[in-house]
């Protein structure tokens, strides 16, 4: 069966931390392809000030040379707000036999029982999860907690599968959009945590 690995992401601006994330699902579940889709209008968050389209032609050049990354502009040319149940289920409209393996870090899934319609998104393809420094599992709430408890499994290639959810193997990265923005908005130099920190500095964005 055809795997395809989705990892979505605001990336204002995408840094190591995401870049390593996705080498790493790809590598460890040996996913022929994982797409980094940066969100349009976030539903949960105020807009960046930094373009949708912009966000995505940074990420497209961090990719550039990785095998197996693709930039994926759906959710930049959506109108209205991007919800990942409908980027997903997008998705498996276009390749119905394909296991969809999506991917978040733990602050995000600390929160994900505040999505839109998350019980159902939890359906619809397996759910890899990335520990992140400061976001520990204890605060889990008990409706998240018991997604877990009945869908967990050790990611491998073997068991991926619909409905799943799994801890990827990954290191803990102390590096986020946050401060790379605030190391900017300093003028400091950011060529340790940003594969774009050229095309950082020279927009001059997030200079305040
Ligand atoms: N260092 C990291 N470790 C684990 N997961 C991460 C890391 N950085 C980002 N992620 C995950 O990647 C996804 C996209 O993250 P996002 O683009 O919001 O980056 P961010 O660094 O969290 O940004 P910000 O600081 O603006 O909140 C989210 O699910 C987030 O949890
Ligand atoms: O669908 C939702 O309700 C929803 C709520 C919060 C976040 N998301 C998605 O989760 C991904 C990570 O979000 P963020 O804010 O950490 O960049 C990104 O692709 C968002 O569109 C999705």
């Amino acid at each position: 069966m055809q795997k395809i690995g989705i990892f979505g992401g605001t990336f204002d601006p995408i840094h190591y931390g995401h870049l390593e994330l996705a080498r790493c699902m790809r590598d460890q579940l040996q996913l022929a392809e994982v797409r980094l889709i940066p969100t349009g209008l976030p539903p949960h968050r105020a807009m960046p000030p930094v373009s949708p389209q912009q966000r995505f032609d940074w990420v497209k050049v961090a990719i550039t040379g990785e095998a197996g990354l693709i930039a994926d502009d759906r959710e930049v040319c959506r109108k209205g707000y991007c919800y990942t149940v409908d980027t997903l289920t997008e998705l498996q409209q276009d390749t119905p036999n394909a296991l969809l393996v999506w991917l978040i870090g733990a602050d995000s899934w600390l929160n994900l029982n505040r999505w839109h319609r998350w019980r159902e998104l939890l359906d619809i393809g397996h759910l890899l999860i990335a520990a992140r420094p400061d976001y520990a599992f204890e605060g889990l709430s008990p409706d998240l907690s018991e997604e877990f408890a009945n869908r967990s499994v050790i990611a491998n290639t073997d068991t991926l599968s619909r409905g799943k959810i799994s801890l990827l193997s990954s290191p803990l990265m102390p590096v986020s959009s946050t401060l790379v923005r605030e190391m900017l908005a300093r003028g400091e130099d950011v060529s340790a945590l940003t594969p774009v920190w050229r095309q950082l500095e020279s927009s001059g964005l997030y200079r305040f």
